[in-house]
């Protein structure tokens, strides 16, 4: 056995390519690791003393304090080239290479892989490193709300994770939360049932209802109770055509669901194509394609939501593609006395200066509120809960109590 060769047999690599999540996972737990300078740079911080890198390039980050000052950071980290570290006592070799003449063919993107090099008897070193890195990862988005929006044909997290909305805070008419609820979970746990079936594991809901009803809070916080994220997708984006959407539908982050907001606006009749001078390059067949082509053993969970579900296509509410709609209507009375006690019940809103409501006088003033609601509504007016949020955050108990009835707008029922 020549010397290379041997070397090679005690030798073991991994690659990683950035098509993959572990590679930004890999990134981020590297840089991690490595120094940090303040924006006056003032303060550097050594790079561990298990971390050898000459290529070093710098990544910029901002650090919002709970206060509202922030700082900037340059953090180093391992650029292009050959680095070393030290990782459960076990040296390895970095490399980080990247693809000068071909890029990611829609995005734009370079394509760029690292190559991990250890010896054959530390190869354990790998899967636990990976774990930790993605340990590290999700731990940054613990607790909260993921939303990945198109880029190109990937999906990238749209701004930062946002703090989880708790269910309960949206508020919805007796029992319709709980049907959705039940029904996801539900769906979410027969995976095998489909499989044996050889049904496309698949599930559309359909929100509707008046605008600032609670359909998009409602479906966020619903995501954020079962831990998915959620892929946010305009149909009417410029650029976005037929064959792009089927891509990115098939190719979801795991454990998210797909979120199309206003799908009315997008197609009001099925003829409406760019040949008839509207934006959308997505055609009404080329999206009923991208719901329905569900590659088999993938999940795919798809939320509607429309203003108007009457301008909707038989074709696109049809079971298999639409298979539980619900009605998120405006304020009835039960769920505005609700709405109330959640504003005012709380430690919150009784330190915004409120008067302290105890527990006799909310209940009152609640009851005489949905009362007021009943009333209007008995009179054909209506508001939306969106409207009754508004008036609680810049009034008293008692003003919204006085104040609502002004706020009723003559709807068609
Ligand atoms: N049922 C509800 N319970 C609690 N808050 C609500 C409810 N409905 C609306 N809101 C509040 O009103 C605002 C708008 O709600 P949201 O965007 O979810 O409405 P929507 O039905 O999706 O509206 P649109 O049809 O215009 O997209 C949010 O700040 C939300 O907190």
């Amino acid at each position: 056995v020549s010397t290379v060769a041997l070397q090679r047999r005690m030798l073991v690599s991994l690659e990683i390519n950035n098509k993959d999540p572990a590679y930004d996972w890999f990134l981020a737990w590297m840089s991690h690791h490595t120094a940090n300078v303040s924006a006056t740079g003032s303060k550097l911080r050594s790079a561990a003393p298990w971390f050898r890198s000459h290529q070093l390039s710098v990544q910029t980050a901002l650090q919002q304090r709970q206060n509202g000052s922030s700082s900037v950071f340059f953090k180093l980290v391992a650029g292009p080239g050959i680095h070393w570290l030290r990782y459960r006592g076990a040296w390895m070799q970095v490399k980080r290479e990247r693809e000068t003449r071909s890029q990611q063919l829609m995005s734009g993107v370079p394509w760029e892989t690292v190559t991990l090099t250890a010896l054959s008897r530390d190869r354990e070193i790998f899967p636990r490193l990976l774990s930790e890195a993605r340990d590290m990862a999700m731990r940054g988005q613990e607790g909260k709300l993921v939303i990945h929006t198109p880029w190109s044909i990937e999906w990238k997290p749209f701004g930062q994770p946002r703090r989880k909305r708790p269910l309960k805070s949206v508020v919805l008419d007796d029992g319709i939360a709980e049907k959705v609820e039940a029904d996801v979970k539900a769906f979410l746990g027969r995976r095998k049932w489909y499989e044996d079936r050889g049904i496309p594991y698949r599930r559309g809901y359909l929100l509707h209802g008046p605008p600032g009803s609670g359909k998009s809070s409602f479906i966020q916080a619903l995501a954020g109770s079962l831990s998915y994220d959620i892929c946010l997708l305009n149909l009417a984006e410029r650029g976005l055509a037929d064959d792009k959407l089927i891509h990115l539908l098939s190719n979801t982050p795991e454990r998210s669901f797909v979120l199309i907001e206003d799908v009315d606006a997008a197609f009001n009749k099925r003829v409406q194509t760019t040949a008839d001078g509207y934006q959308s390059s997505v055609t009404f067949s080329g999206f009923l394609n991208a719901l329905d082509g569900v590659a088999s053993g993938e999940e795919r969970v798809v939320f509607l939501t429309t203003n108007h579900p009457e301008r909707l296509d038989p074709a696109l509410i049809r079971p298999g593609r639409v298979d539980l709609a619900v009605l998120l209507d405006d304020a009835s009375p039960n769920q505005a006395r609700r709405l109330f006690v959640q504003f005012y019940g709380t430690e919150d809103g009784s330190s915004e200066g409120w008067e302290k409501l105890d527990e006799t006088e909310l209940n009152r003033l609640a009851a005489e509120f949905a009362e007021v609601v009943e009333r209007e509504i008995k009179l054909g007016r209506r508001i939306s809960m969106a409207a009754l949020q508004g008036l609680f955050i810049r009034s008293s108990a008692a003003e919204a109590v006085k104040g609502v009835r002004t706020l009723f707008v003559q709807r068609e029922p």
